[in-house]
């Protein structure tokens, strides 16, 4: 197992000096337009300059589609404003253009001004998945920075925290690209080491980073949290919820300054730790939604019978050409099952890659590294990514195990938060995937049948018996990275 060392590790796989990210130089501001109107395509969770994987799609297939779907006052994406109008600051404007954002979301659209009010204001916000909460977060934390001194410059002013190592990493990507033209930004990333290093100091204006980990940097006073004005808790109700790291978000939160802006996001947030929440962001302004408004019409929802095991691991096999169209990511219940299929999979000489909290942090940021880029493009994974993760290529998620809650001692049942958080890897900021669960057994079937009634939304049948038919249903879901489709219900 990993030691509980943190560290902090740079964004882009720099040299292990190289722990804290200053974003690049600022470019005077007609180079950001000159860039933005060379790309034709937007940036996804870890943008090509950071190894990431910049979408490759036609400039019509981003205008046409996307202004459609931002025109629809019922699509997520909707938005009656411009950022310019939501008074972001001018350098934070060009970190936009320069990652071709045209309009904000709806999130970002309703969040943005109930955030950068002052006196800051708690919020509590949910939207469906890959609306662009992130953004929505960053941008309150990039216009709260006081960057006027190189001391303020070195000084923590904003926590993140995110649940996972992988998510951390790429909202740093995030912050480093928006807040690119802000002279004097530094961004620390707080993750757990491979070894025991020393702990590097967080001389830094924004640390994002995992809740264990921030809390040793506080306790060994490596970090210091004394002029904190704001704390965000990305998929804050995981965070919450889950034994363990809410504990570590409780005492991180108990260690900072009172009077700090609570900021929680997530595309759910069920009705035991709404409450919650409303504790740890007392006050707060809410943003919220009603679970059957959850899924994301652009995601084309499937199951598939399986007659046992091993049916589903043929049947995988079977997929397999599908698979690689796009990019595509395989949930598994248990980093066993992982590595199982991951070895039989490598054995019969198809390239595959896997992700679980089984292996090293290096090389976990390896991995997902690699299937950022496209080099890697069939991932199997446990829940350890199952939220947040943005690589707009994903066009197909399988649930080879349905997401259960495992509670020793209590019958199986559905984990619905996790059945939206996975499906919701695919399908982002407009575009279009499948999502098929494999179903091997009754109960299998009854769980994901409460998954399709709670939040009311069709998961269709596919016919083994025919492949050609599987082939040309899965093929036509995908073949347009864009539909004209609207959300929720
Ligand atoms: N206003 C915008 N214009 C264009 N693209 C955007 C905009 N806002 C966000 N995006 C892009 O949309 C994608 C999804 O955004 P993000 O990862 O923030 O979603 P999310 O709501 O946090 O999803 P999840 O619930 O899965 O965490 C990202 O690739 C991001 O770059």
């Amino acid at each position: 197992m990993a030691s509980e060392q943190p560290v902090q590790t740079p964004a882009t796989g720099g040299s292990l000096e190289d722990r804290i990210t200053k974003p690049e130089e600022p470019q005077p501001s007609n180079t950001a337009e000159k860039d933005a109107e060379k790309t034709s395509s937007q940036t996804d969770g870890t943008p090509a300059t950071l190894g990431g994987s910049a979408l490759l799609e036609p400039e019509y297939t981003v205008e046409v589609k996307l202004s459609d779907l931002q025109a629809d006052p019922n699509n997520p994406l909707y938005s009656a404003k411009t950022f310019e109008e939501l008074g972001l600051d001018q350098r934070i404007l060009q970190g936009l253009l320069a990652m071709n954002f045209r309009k904000p979301s709806k999130i970002q659209e309703r969040a943005l001004p109930l955030l950068l009010g002052n006196p800051p204001k708690n919020l509590v916000g949910q939207s469906q998945s890959g609306t662009g909460k992130t953004a929505a977060f960053v941008l309150n934390v990039l216009s709260r920075l006081d960057l006027s001194t190189e001391q303020m410059q070195k000084t923590p002013q904003a926590l993140i925290l995110a649940p996972t190592r992988e998510l951390t990493r790429q909202i740093v990507g995030v912050v480093q690209v928006m807040g690119q033209f802000l002279e004097g930004l530094i961004i620390g990333t707080a993750v757990r080491a491979d070894t025991n290093s020393q702990l590097p100091k967080m001389d830094c204006s924004v640390v994002v980073g995992t809740p264990g980990t921030v809390m040793n940097m506080i306790k060994k006073r490596v970090m210091i949290p004394a002029r904190l004005r704001v704390l965000v808790l990305d998929e804050a109700d995981n965070m919450l919820e889950q034994q363990g790291l809410g504990d570590q978000c409780i005492r991180v939160k108990a260690m900072l300054p009172k009077d700090l802006q609570v900021v929680l996001f997530s595309a759910t947030f069920p009705a035991h730790v709404h409450r919650y929440a409303s504790k740890f962001a007392p006050a707060a302004n809410e943003i919220t939604l009603q679970h059957e408004e959850l899924t994301v019409e652009g995601i084309k929802q499937f199951f598939l019978d399986c007659s046992s095991g091993e049916d589903k691991y043929q049947t995988l096999v079977q997929l397999y050409g599908l698979l690689t169209v796009g990019s595509s990511i395989i949930f598994v219940n248990s980093r066993s099952a992982a590595a199982e299929i991951e070895k039989r999979m490598v054995a019969e000489g198809h390239t595959v890659a896997s992700l679980t909290s089984s292996i090293e942090g290096s090389q976990r940021d390896a991995v997902i590294d690699r299937f950022r880029s496209g080099e890697a493009k069939v991932l199997i994974a446990t829940n350890v990514l199952a939220r947040g993760i943005d690589v707009s290529t994903v066009s197909m998620v399988i649930n080879y195990d349905v997401p259960e809650i495992h509670d020793r001692g209590k019958p199986r049942q559905a984990d619905y938060q996790t059945y939206l958080h996975r499906i919701g890897r695919t399908g982002r900021f407009g575009r279009v995937g499948v999502a098929i669960t494999f179903v091997s057994d009754r109960l299998e079937w009854e769980i994901l049948n409460s998954i399709q009634r709670y939040f009311n939304t069709e998961i269709e049948r596919i016919d083994t018996r025919d492949w050609d038919e599987v082939e040309r249903i899965i093929k036509k879901t995908i073949k347009n990275p864009r539909s004209q489709a609207t959300f929720g219900k």
